[in-house]
């Protein structure tokens, strides 16, 4: 499903904090930003995904899958958020943490387990599911975090500096990861990044903040 953004823009206190964005990102397909510290990158995700803190107002027009989500409150948008420290909640299984990301359509005990099951399965954690949090590795923890947000069966993913704690090949493998998923699921992802790999693997569709 496509992310498009026409004229997109934040402000705060009245000012544009930076000029208007206009981008198509196709179904399955990668965009990055880029841009130095402070420019405004993460508050640029948080106005499509409709989290915006009080005194920040988005300016133009988001949709997903060729639909207008503007006026949509973020519960609504279908749009997935990585962040950093996607952390996993320690008090709970690798499974209840997946669990967790399932969209509430899905119900009856059993499918819930069955969808959890598979998507484990899918990140290479097959069997994991009691297992706790802490004694996962970095990877694992950052498939397990990929795939709670994919659970919600988002149309659009946006992800911010998702594997910048990982070490470079962990790293490259996750971005693999990634744009596999949203590919073969034909979700759009914007990733904003520092590490100029990202943007090469991305076919160099980048955002300048
Ligand atoms: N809740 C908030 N209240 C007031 N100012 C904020 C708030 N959140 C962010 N800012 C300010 O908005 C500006 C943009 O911040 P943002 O986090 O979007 O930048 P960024 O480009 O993602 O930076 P970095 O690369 O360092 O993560 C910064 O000047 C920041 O201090």
């Amino acid at each position: 499903m496509s992310l498009e953004l026409i004229g997109f823009s934040v402000s705060h206190a009245g000012k544009p904090m930076f000029a208007p964005i206009t981008l198509r990102v196709a179904a399955g397909g990668v965009a990055v930003v880029m841009g130095p510290s402070g420019v405004g990158k993460s508050t640029l995700l948080d106005g499509i995904g409709g989290h915006l803190a009080h005194g920040f107002l988005a300016q133009g027009r988001v949709l997903i899958a060729d639909r207008d989500v503007t006026a949509l409150p973020a519960e609504t948008r279908r749009i997935g958020v990585m962040f950093q420290d996607a952390l996993l909640f320690p008090h709970l299984s690798v499974g209840d943490n997946l669990a967790f990301g399932l969209t509430p359509t899905l119900r009856g005990r059993s499918q819930r387990r069955a969808a959890v099951e598979a998507a484990l399965a899918q990140a290479g954690l097959a069997g994991m599911y009691l297992r706790d949090p802490a004694t996962l590795s970095g990877g694992q923890r950052a498939r397990a975090a990929l795939m709670r947000t994919l659970l919600a069966e988002p149309q659009a993913l946006l992800l911010d500096e998702p594997f910048s704690k990982l070490d470079a090949s962990l790293r490259a493998e996750m971005r693999q990861f990634v744009f596999d998923h949203a590919r073969a699921r034909g979700i759009a992802v914007l990733m904003v990044t520092h590490d100029p790999e990202d943007a090469t693997a991305a076919g160099g569709i980048v955002v300048e903040l």
